[in-house]
């Protein structure tokens, strides 16, 4: 019988989304995204952007203790360029797990983003890193490094399950997930309706009063019997 290391191990295998799929994305918000999803797969807003950059990549889970790092620095150095290391921290909001020289390493060994279900800290710090970060918030308080955690299980994160190799992506509006069997079904529908918007934008802009077709408002009333009295 092997040692039992449930909850502390490691695993180093990731079926990361092709890399021309993750690529497909960028550009499209995550609004646009995520309404491709029946909006089923976003994370909770409790996860604040500490940046205004656009994260996109294929996660690198972390499954770690409340307060502790020493997994997230770890898989740091497991991550490949393209990898986001998204962490379930438990929430934790009593102690940091990553810092401003975390992301900054992360960042130069091609890591493009963090997704924290826990706290940061250093916020300015992150801010200049050029990646960008997400977290239930800041705290000076810095982290343990003993363990225990895991790297590479399904994690949650944000209320949304995440499973190593996923594709994340996410803006100042907000996180989406997507396994990448789904993530080809989505992205073309998620473009057009980005391009769509984008389109209204200059039609609104340019004081077009009706830039989109509104039928479908009374239609629905219509359907429902609503008395306009
Ligand atoms: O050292 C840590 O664990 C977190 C930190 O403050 C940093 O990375 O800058
Ligand atoms: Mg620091």
């Amino acid at each position: 019988m092997t040692e039992n290391k449930v909850g502390f191990r490691i695993f180093q295998h990731v079926n990361r989304a092709d890399h021309e799929l993750v690529e497909a994305f960028r550009g499209i918000s995550s609004c646009c995204i995520s309404d491709q999803t029946s909006r089923m797969y976003c994370m909770s807003q409790e996860l604040h952007p500490l940046t205004d950059l656009p994260l996109l990549g294929t996660a690198i889970t972390v499954n770690t203790a409340e307060g502790d790092n020493l997994m997230i620095h770890k898989a740091i150095d497991m991550a490949q360029p393209g990898d986001v290391i998204v962490v379930n921290a438990h929430g934790c909001k009593t102690r940091s797990v990553v810092g401003e020289m975390m992301v900054r390493h992360a960042a130069a060994r091609g890591v493009t983003g963090f997704i924290v279900d826990g706290m940061t800290r250093d916020p300015e710090g992150i801010r200049q890193a050029g990646i960008p970060v997400f977290s239930l918030g800041s705290i000076i308080l810095g982290s343990h490094r003993n363990g225990p955690g895991e790297i590479n299980v399904p994690i949650s994160c944000g209320g949304t399950v995440v499973m190593p190799g996923d594709i994340v992506i996410g803006d100042t509006e907000g996180i989406v997930v997507l396994r990448p069997d789904d993530a080809a079904d989505i992205v073309s529908a998620a473009r057009k309706k980005h391009e769509q918007e984008l389109d209204k934008r200059k039609k609104y802009k340019s004081g077009a009063v009706s830039a989109s077709n509104r039928d479908w408002i009374d239609r629905t009333l219509t359907e429902k019997n609503v008395p306009v009295l």
